[in-house]
C-alpha cells in the first residue's frame, strides 16, 4: 500500500514538476500538440509507459489538447506512484 501525500508533500513535488497541478486529492497537466495527431501520439506513448507502471492517468482528449490526471485511486490521494508517472509524462512531453 503506498501512502498518500500530504499537502506541502504534494506542493514541494509541483514545484519540481513542469507543468503540473493540483493537490492532494489529484494532478493535472495540459499539454497543446502542433497537430490532433501528435496528441494522440503522445497519449499512446504515455499510455505504454503507464501500463509498464501499472499506473494508468485520467486522459482528456480535446482536439490538439490534452489533459493527463493523476491520482491513485487505491490510496485515495496522491502518492508517488503519481509522481513518478508524472515526472515520465513531462520526460516524453520534453
Ligand atoms: C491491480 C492494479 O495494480 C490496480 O488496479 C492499479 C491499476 N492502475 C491504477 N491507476 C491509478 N491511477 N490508480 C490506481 O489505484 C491503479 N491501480
Amino acid at each position: 500500500m503506498t501512502d498518500v501525500l500530504g499537502s506541502d508533500e504534494v506542493a514541494t513535488a509541483l514545484a519540481h514538476l513542469a507543468g503540473w497541478s493540483g493537490g492532494t486529492d489529484g494532478i493535472e497537466r495540459s499539454v497543446t500538440a502542433p497537430a490532433f495527431l501528435d496528441g494522440i501520439r503522445l497519449v499512446a506513448e504515455v499510455a505504454h509507459v503507464a501500463e509498464q507502471a501499472d499506473h494508468h492517468p485520467d486522459i482528456d482528449i480535446r482536439w490538439r489538447t490534452v489533459t493527463f490526471r493523476l491520482s491513485t485511486h487505491s490510496a485515495g490521494g496522491v502518492t508517488d506512484k503519481d509522481i513518478t508517472l508524472a515526472r515520465q509524462i513531462n520526460n516524453l512531453i520534453g
